[in-house]
């Protein structure tokens, strides 16, 4: 494993804290890194089970076009497989070199957007549109990889949360933001869009249907503490503590169980997710039932060609 320490990707960001996750130097709107202890001389003594996937091009308020979002699947996909990954924090880099903007993610890159969804380019403008390949609309998938996956995906709001940006905070598990510079608007209405499934629906079982409507139908904005009242954010921090503060949150999830974070996670979003949240969770119920002798004999009869000998096994009430 590399003790080299990282690059400075953003004004909270301590590179002594991570290595870079390697197989991802592709990455062109994305960075991935993963917790470490280091000793004092610099040296990786150990990772640590926390992934930090941040937006990288804090120059558009790191808006996401749909290379942006191939490499954000990626990576959390990546920290879905990775079995000693506990939490993944996902946050944007910055401020920008531009004008000193903070920004979490503003959504999807309106520059590139198509009538058919956002579009592959070779740059940054339409112009760079590449015309063969269709639109994209899959940071849907991103958010349905959140929501499945056995881990606590939290938020580290650092700046604007916009549009589908909005979104990715609120189908996450928890969100801690920056006082001084996190900021939410729900801007896809003001842009002829609208995301009618978590975005919306999921953020009125969290905050109420008044509060939801409101922030959708007026695009207002709101600050981190506003967001804490209304129960959409769970804590604002002082700016320069951020990440300390997700790596706290990090620390006390680690030190929970595996299995129950999982089923906690997948029985709290059973009921919204109906027959797809019980199909997640019935997944986990299956893998603990495998774990029995009353499962095993199940299999092992089959594959000795006898009938299954259940005599052991009560009908528990
Ligand atoms: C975020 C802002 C409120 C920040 O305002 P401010 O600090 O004043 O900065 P600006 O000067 O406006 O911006 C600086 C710079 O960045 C450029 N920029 C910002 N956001 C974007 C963007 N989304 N796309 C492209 N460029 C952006 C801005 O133009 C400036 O560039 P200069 O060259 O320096 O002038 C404010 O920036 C703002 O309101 N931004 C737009 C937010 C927005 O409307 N986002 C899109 C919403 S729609 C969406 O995200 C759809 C996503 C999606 O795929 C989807 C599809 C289907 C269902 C659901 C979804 C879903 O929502 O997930």
């Amino acid at each position: 494993m590399s003790n080299e320490i990282p690059a400075k990707v953003s004004d909270v960001f301590d590179p002594t804290r991570w290595r870079t996750v390697t197989g991802f130097d592709d990455f062109q709107d994305m960075t991935y890194h993963r917790q470490v202890e280091r000793s004092a001389d610099g040296t990786v003594v150990r990772d640590l089970p926390t992934v930090r996937i941040a937006f990288d091009r804090p120059e558009v308020r790191n808006a996401f076009r749909p290379g942006t979002v191939d490499e954000l699947y990626r990576a959390m996909d990546h920290a879905r497989m990775t079995p000693d990954v506990a939490t993944v924090l996902l946050t944007g880099n910055g401020p920008s070199a531009k004008d000193g903007g903070h920004s979490f993610c503003s959504g999807g890159d309106q520059r590139i957007r198509g009538r058919d969804g956002y579009r592959y380019a070779e740059g940054e403008t339409k112009e760079t549109i590449d015309p063969a390949r269709a639109g994209r609309l899959h940071i849907l998938e991103v958010q349905r990889l959140m929501r499945t996956m056995p881990k606590v995906v939290i938020a580290v709001v650092n700046g604007w949360a916009a549009g589908g940006g909005h979104s990715l905070h609120v189908v996450s598990d928890l969100t801690i933001a920056s006082r001084e510079h996190g900021k939410f608007k729900q801007t896809d209405a003001t842009v002829g869009s609208f995301d009618a499934g978590y975005g919306s629906a999921l953020l009125a079982r969290q905050i109420g249907q008044k509060s939801a409507r409101a922030i959708f139908f007026l695009a207002r904005e709101y600050s981190a503490e506003d967001m804490v009242r209304l129960g959409a954010v769970n804590e604002a921090v002082d700016h320069e503590r951020l990440e300390d503060v997700a790596l706290e949150y990090a620390a006390d999830i680690a030190r929970q169980s595996p299995q129950a974070l999982r089923m906690l996670k997948f029985a709290f979003n059973l009921a919204d997710d109906g027959l797809a949240g019980q199909q997640v969770f019935a997944g986990e119920a299956t893998r603990l039932a495998y774990m029995t002798d009353e499962a095993v004999e199940g299999k092992d009869a089959f594959l000795e060609k006898r009938d299954p000998d259940w005599s052991k096994y009560p009908y528990y009430f």
